[in-house]
């Protein structure tokens, strides 16, 4: 198994071009199943969960063609005809977005089965919120043997959705669902991730009547059919913040190519609390600590537009290193404080009461190996092997295959000394 060597203690200096977001086009995959003509997406990042993507619609019969250009990759997806409606268990299980075929194949091929994704490392994540809100658009579901079997002999239709909890993937499935409902659907707190913007965008290009982009009350009025679009990826906020603090925690200026300074939001805002300064520049986002040194602050996990989830281990490695004390509480997953033990084995001081970590900056850490077993988590360990004295070893790199394209080379551009080892290769 390929592990990572990072030798830390180097500045990072340089530009980093921004990916699109994985969890933008992922969504966005899915929503070749509701037409029968071409979804062109650009900027499509080259990761594990894409193939995920892929590999599930080609085996609905979807038809992918990729293209590579010396910048970007694109994806035209073609669902003429299916050849299946049945996420089965070997792929849903390897990535829990896979669900989000349930949504639009109900609606245009009025059946799915698609397999429970289950829970994984970070909480239990179930998806009653997705299979209740099909079912009030007239979906008939029920549960057998580990799937979801859904069912509309005479099409889905509007109605009033009131999610009792914000959930991303839930937004996202009942908004693709209702594209194709007959009348009108109102989804009441609704998640407003950019990454939904971005998915009702493309929606709306492929001819959807979605109002309220952008807030937690979508309307949308059902359409015959839909046809397909020509939509640009957003960049990946996540990816952005990650590297944002990357060259705050080695102390380097980092320039972050192809981002608007807006879609950082809550995170840049912690940031500048923190002592990093996120200046716009003609080509994205400059990033460098204001006066030397990082200041401990208090971070809550929150929905958009709060502090993402997906940025909490990565700012909990950077409050390693901070003067003073930082309570970090993360509220959106019960099980996301992998990270913590690692980082003590590293050097760092955090202790965890339930859903908080109390983090006392250290003088420094130090290199050691580690490993984690989710993206965001083992991202963190990157981070604090960066800024560690000495060598990091990182096991387990599969999952930063999934949300990090060309992560080493990012970083070795910008100065790092980080290097993918092959099995085998000696430490
Ligand atoms: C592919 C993708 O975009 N993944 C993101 C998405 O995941 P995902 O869409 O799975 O996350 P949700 O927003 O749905 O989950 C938020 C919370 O709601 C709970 N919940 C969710 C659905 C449901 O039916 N019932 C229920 O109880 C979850 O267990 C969790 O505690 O949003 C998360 C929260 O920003 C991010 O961390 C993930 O990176
Ligand atoms: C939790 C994440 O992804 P997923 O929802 O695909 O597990 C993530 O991107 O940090």
């Amino acid at each position: 198994m390929d592990r990572i060597r990072i030798r830390g203690g180097r500045q990072l200096n340089g530009q980093i071009r921004i990916s699109g977001a994985k969890n933008a086009a992922l969504p966005l995959m899915a929503t070749c199943l509701l037409t029968d003509e071409d979804v062109r997406l650009d900027n499509v990042p080259d990761l594990a969960d894409i193939t995920t993507m892929t590999n599930l619609l080609t085996h609905l019969g979807i038809e992918v063609t990729t293209r590579q250009s010396l910048k970007e990759r694109s994806v035209i997806l073609s669902a003429k005809s299916l050849s299946d409606t049945t996420a089965p268990y070997d792929l849903v299980r390897k990535m829990r977005a896979s669900v989000l075929v349930l949504g639009p194949l109900v609606a245009r091929h009025r059946q799915a089965k698609v397999s429970l994704p289950g829970g994984c490392a970070i909480g239990t994540r179930p998806v009653d919120l997705h299979i209740k809100g099909l079912q009030q658009l007239g979906a008939e579901i029920e549960l057998d043997s580990g799937y979801i079997l859904a069912k509309a002999p005479n099409g889905l239709r509007g109605a009033e959705v009131t999610f009792p909890k914000v959930s991303v993937g839930a937004t996202e499935n009942l908004l693709m669902a209702a594209t194709l409902a007959e009348g009108e659907t109102h989804l009441i707190n609704a998640a407003r991730e950019p990454e939904i913007t971005d998915l009702a965008q493309c929606l709306n290009a492929m001819g959807a009547r979605i109002e309220g982009l952008g807030t937690d009350h979508l309307k949308v009025t059902g359409v015959e059919r839909l046809q397909g679009c020509t939509h640009r990826v957003v960049a990946d906020r996540i990816e952005a913040g990650t590297y944002a603090m990357a060259a705050a925690i080695t102390g380097g200026e980092v320039e972050l190519v192809g981002l608007h300074h807006e879609l950082i939001g809550a995170a840049a805002a912690v940031l500048t609390q923190a002592g990093v300064s996120l200046s716009e520049t003609a080509q994205g986002v400059l990033v460098k600590r204001t006066n030397g040194a990082l200041t401990g602050v208090d971070v809550m996990t929150e929905p958009f537009p709060g502090f993402p989830t997906d940025l909490q281990a990565q700012m909990m490695a950077l409050m390693t290193t901070a003067d003073g004390a930082s309570m970090i509480t993360e509220t959106i997953f019960e099980n996301r404080f992998m990270h913590v033990p690692e980082l003590a084995r590293m050097g760092a001081s955090i202790n965890v009461h339930g859903a908080s970590a109390m983090v006392r900056g250290v003088k420094k850490l130090t290199g050691a190996p580690v490993m984690a077993t989710d993206l965001r988590a083992s991202v963190s360990l990157v981070l604090a092997g960066l800024a560690a004295e000495g060598d990091t070893f990182l096991n387990r790199i599969y999952h930063l295959d999934r949300g990090y394209e060309k992560l080493t080379a990012k970083l070795s551009n910008c100065g790092a000394e980080i290097e993918r080892l092959s099995d085998g290769a000696a430490e």
